[in-house]
């Protein structure tokens, strides 16, 4: 944080994180496409999900939000028109690559761009597909960088292998395959997050599972439903760390989503000495939830590798803070995705924490974190990047000295309230 300070604080108290930013961007698009009535409770404030908001508004769709609470007055896919201006999912891949595949499908031109952490992220893995269903997409270097045109219509069903566990590659393709001619199939390499399969079925559509095949058949009807968007496990992953590291720490967080593609933080942490119960488990429900107490304990370094990647990708920058305070070595690999996130994580990682003193290399695919050190005040920087942002933060909760975070507000993209509660918790006492 940015006062001077020389003790170290704990963190106690409850937070209630901010909804599940992969959810709430689903709500509002499945809502969009579907007729008839959406509600959606505690959809996710950040700046990410608000850029989504105002693409289906550009598309025509008429959409009121009260704080967390939404309307959506689904009018089907045929009722979205031709936008005038071009769409700006500012800092957003979720919003981007699911958008391509929903735009995909409409019989008109549509430009699509974002900020220029989004102009440096490969498109292709998304538009090759969607071009092998019939759409045709074109941008710079060959259709594969913002901005992008797409100039949709009548799509047919594809056979698709995927090269990469991405749930934003799956989803375009479902998203697509729901409006196509015959049957669309993703086959990914590890499982991603499985949401978009979930909320269409909470809208009444058909996707089924086997193995890590997905299929869809195609030109369903969606119906507007209700939606109780679940906290957010990688907006909780902060507080989950900072409750382990922090000596004397305790921490309760409510309503956190719990779905096992996403959850693979609490497997890990615990793997490392975490402290972490769970209680109050509701999975009888779209996305099952429970409430998440962690309290500070000794960690031991661990291996991240395989096909937990997928289900901790996003946690991995805060994860490799912890190893930072674990006995021994961190290896962290298979995880190259990292390098086209919002920055190149691995690099941001690694260049931040070693400011701070922390041992770190980077490596081809990951990093290794060597444990335990002692970490001091620095100039650092979030590049840009929420989650680097926050990782920082929390960081700083265990120096002596002052740590000033440059580009601080980058963490309203998924964690608006996060400095308040993170300053609740260490004022508490
Ligand atoms: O589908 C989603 O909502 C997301 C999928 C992941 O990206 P990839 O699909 O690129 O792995 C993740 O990193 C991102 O924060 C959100
Ligand atoms: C990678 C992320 O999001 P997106 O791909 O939607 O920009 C993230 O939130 O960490």
């Amino acid at each position: 944080m940015e006062t001077h300070k020389t003790n170290i604080v704990p963190l106690k108290g409850i937070v209630q994180v901010p909804g599940d930013k992969s959810i709430s961007h689903r709500s509002i698009m499945l809502g969009s496409i579907a007729t008839g009535k959406t509600s959606v409770h505690g959809l996710l404030t950040g700046d990410d999900c608000l850029h989504t908001i105002e693409c289906f508004k550009q598309l025509g769709v008429n959409i009121h939000r009260d704080g967390e609470y939404v309307e959506i007055e689904g009018k089907g896919l045929a009722g979205l028109t031709e936008p005038n201006d071009i769409l700006d999912v500012g800092n957003s891949g979720t919003t981007i690559r699911l958008m391509l595949g929903i735009l995909s499908s409409l019989p008109f031109h549509t430009v699509i761009k974002g900020d220029s952490s989004i102009a440096k992220r490969p498109m292709d893995r998304v538009s090759n597909p969607l071009r092998k269903m019939g759409a045709k997409i074109d941008g710079r270097h060959d259709g594969s960088l913002t901005p992008l045109a797409v100039r949709g219509g009548k799509l047919s069903g594809i056979d698709y292998t995927s090269p990469v566990a991405s749930a934003q590659v799956k989803s375009a393709i479902l998203l697509a395959g729901l409006f196509a001619e015959g049957v669309t199939s993703v086959i990914e390499p590890e499982a991603s997050r499985d949401h978009t399969e979930r909320m269409i079925r909470a809208f009444g559509g058909e996707v089924t599972t086997t193995g890590l095949k997905k299929s869809i058949h195609g030109q369903q009807q969606l119906k507007g439903t209700t939606i109780t968007v679940p906290g957010d496990i990688s907006s909780a992953a902060f507080f989950l760390v900072a409750g382990s590291i922090v000596p004397g720490s305790q921490i309760k967080l409510k309503n956190v989503g719990v779905n096992p593609t996403r959850s693979g933080i609490l497997d890990i942490l615990r793997a490392m000495g975490a402290n972490i119960t769970l209680d109050h488990l509701d999975d009888q429900v779209m996305e099952p939830y429970a409430d998440l107490t962690v309290s500070a304990s000794t960690l031991r370094g661990v291996t991240i590798e395989g096909d937990m990647i997928p289900r901790l990708i996003d946690e991995i920058p805060i994860l490799a803070l912890a190893a930072t305070q674990a006995e021994g070595t961190t290896i962290i690999k298979d995880a190259a995705e990292l390098k086209v996130k919002e920055t190149n994580r691995i690099d941001t990682v690694v260049e931040e924490l070693k400011k701070m003193g922390a041992k770190i290399e980077a490596t081809a695919d990951g990093m290794i974190i060597y444990g335990k050190s002692d970490l001091h005040g620095a100039n650092v920087n979030s590049h840009g990047d929420h989650r680097i942002g926050m990782m920082l933060a929390i960081a700083s909760c265990l120096t002596h000295e002052k740590v000033e975070i440059q580009d601080k507000e980058a963490i309203t993209i998924s964690y608006p309230g996060f400095f308040q509660q993170l300053k609740a918790l260490a004022n508490s006492q």
